[in-house]
């Protein structure tokens, strides 16, 4: 009979550490809870379990320490750590090379399990495992999103950290696939090695072969020395080709077999060169559509489509736009060395719904524009740029059924003689508002609390109070 899991859960909340074990034997996972790291750091001296659960911010020896500590000690351990999203990036930093998950606060109890039990199941199977101490990398741009979809992508991000795994990225322009790809990069064994960025569709058809691949000296009329091609360039690390949808039939029955045989004839060349390169590639096209269509090789489709991941449109994950609005208005006042402007509450509602075809770009630039041009601290609507007011919404219609009903419902209880008409009302009112906001953010609390303007405690109390279903 195969042995059972074992877990071991560290956090220093006793409730998270109950509801963790009881889900988790519920699974058939055998649990161990311990309230602090050190007291699990002590235990391992005698013991090891299948994977660790733990929490980052704890009294004591920290999380990010004890991934320092386990890192270095049990490269080999999968550890799954529970995070808000603010403390993903130093949990990823600390952990670079190790096998970890990552899995955002609040979190799901079933998602939990899932992501337990998989790390039991790959520690199972990784035999060895080379303990590489890369030290940490390089600060690039953070990403902003709260919204679940782009929890989706940090999860990503943390999954593949330590593998040199083939990635397509898809979103429109703007979305920030670049950044995704540079995090890919900076988060992976190759994060010392270049990232080297080629946008197909910026490059001339006649260029991007040796571009590409590059050229010995007099391949070609004007080519008087050899150049290395960005294939060369990205040699241990990561090339990003970005808009791969563009690149032409020729190129990629070329770029199929470097992938195949890791190896290619720069142009004019008549020794082939070795390389050792991650790619990472991205695209805003449906590159089915252009296989059907017999614009893009199936084959190279297929070895580029191992792990795909999707960046939605700003426009379908709006709860990120106050905070990329907050964001971008402070980096550009840093830039341009000039005070923060700060949005009134109409020109956030205002830029909230709008739909940012351009996406964070065109927020990002948007940012700019009226950090230069608005005259004072505070932004009215007429400061913004005039093509986003022609872009103006049409105004939700506000509908007075319910509070017509409402109405009714108060005339039928106070007729009927009932007492405490308001509790039941109010408590009513809000339960439907809880309801409908955790379904709205597929149950993640933390979520529903901001959009409903409640802090997570409030939240959770009225949960309870109300005996709401979640
Ligand atoms: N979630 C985010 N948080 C912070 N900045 C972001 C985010 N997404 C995008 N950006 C910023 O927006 C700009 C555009 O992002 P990026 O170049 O990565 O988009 P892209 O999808 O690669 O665009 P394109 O397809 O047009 O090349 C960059 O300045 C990037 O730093």
């Amino acid at each position: 009979m195969k042995r059972a899991f074992q877990v071991w859960v560290v956090d220093d909340d006793r409730s998270i550490r109950w509801v963790l074990e009881k889900a988790l034997q519920k699974a058939s996972i055998q649990t161990r809870a311990f309230s602090t790291a050190n007291s699990m750091m002590e235990a391992l001296n005698r013991d090891r379990p299948d994977a660790v659960l733990t929490d980052i911010r704890m009294p004591g020896l920290d999380g990010i320490e004890l991934l320092k500590q386990l890192q270095a000690k049990y490269p080999d351990l999968p550890v799954v750590i529970m995070t808000a999203h603010s403390d993903l990036e130093s949990a990823v930093s600390a952990f670079s090379g190790g096998a970890f998950e990552y899995l955002p606060k609040p979190f799901d109890v079933d998602e939990a399990v899932d992501l337990v039990a998989k790390a039991c199941a790959h520690s199972q199977r990784a035999a060895t495992g080379e303990a590489a101490d890369k030290g940490l990398p390089e600060k690039t741009p953070e990403i902003i999103g709260e919204a679940p979809a782009m929890q989706e992508v940090f999860r990503a991000i943390a999954r593949l950290a330590r593998s040199n795994i083939t990635v397509l990225i898809n979103g429109e322009s703007g979305t920030g696939k670049e950044l995704v790809a540079r995090a890919l990069h900076r988060h992976s064994p190759r994060a010392d090695k270049p990232f080297i960025a080629l946008n197909m569709a910026a490059i001339p058809r006649d260029l991007l072969e040796s571009e590409l691949f590059g050229h010995e000296r007099g391949a070609f009329t004007g080519a008087q020395a050899r150049r290395a091609g960005r294939f060369e360039q990205a040699d241990g690390g990561t090339l990003f080709l970005d808009e791969i949808g563009d690149m032409p039939a020729e190129l990629q029955t070329r770029l199929l077999r470097v992938l195949a045989e890791g190896e290619f004839f720069p142009v004019g060349a008549h020794a082939p060169v070795k390389v050792d390169v991650r790619i990472i590639a991205a695209t805003h096209q449906n590159l089915e559509q252009l296989v059907a269509e017999g614009r893009f090789r199936e084959d190279l489709f297929h070895r580029l489509n191992v792990i795909r991941i999707h960046i939605p449109p700003l426009r379908e994950r709006r709860q990120d736009i106050v905070l990329l609005l907050k964001h971008f208005l402070k980096e550009a006042s840093q830039e341009l060395n000039v005070e923060t402007k700060t949005l009134l509450p109409e020109v956030e509602t205002y830029l909230c719904r709008l739909d940012w075809p351009g996406n964070v770009r065109q927020l990002e630039n948007t940012c700019r524009w009226i950090t230069v041009m608005a005259a004072g601290k505070d932004v009215h609507l007429d400061d913004l740029p005039p093509e986003l007011l022609k872009a103006r919404p049409e105004p939700v219609a506000v509908s007075s059924e319910w509070q017509d009903s409402f109405t009714q419902w108060i005339d039928a209880r106070l007729r009927r003689g009932d007492r405490n008409v308001a509790k039941e009302a109010i408590d009513s009112a809000e339960g439907i508002l809880i309801s409908t906001a955790l379904q709205f953010t597929r149950g993640r609390r933390q979520e529903a609390a901001k959009l409903l303007g409640y802090g997570r405690n409030t939240l959770t109390r009225k949960i309870s109070e109300l005996n709401i279903d979640v």
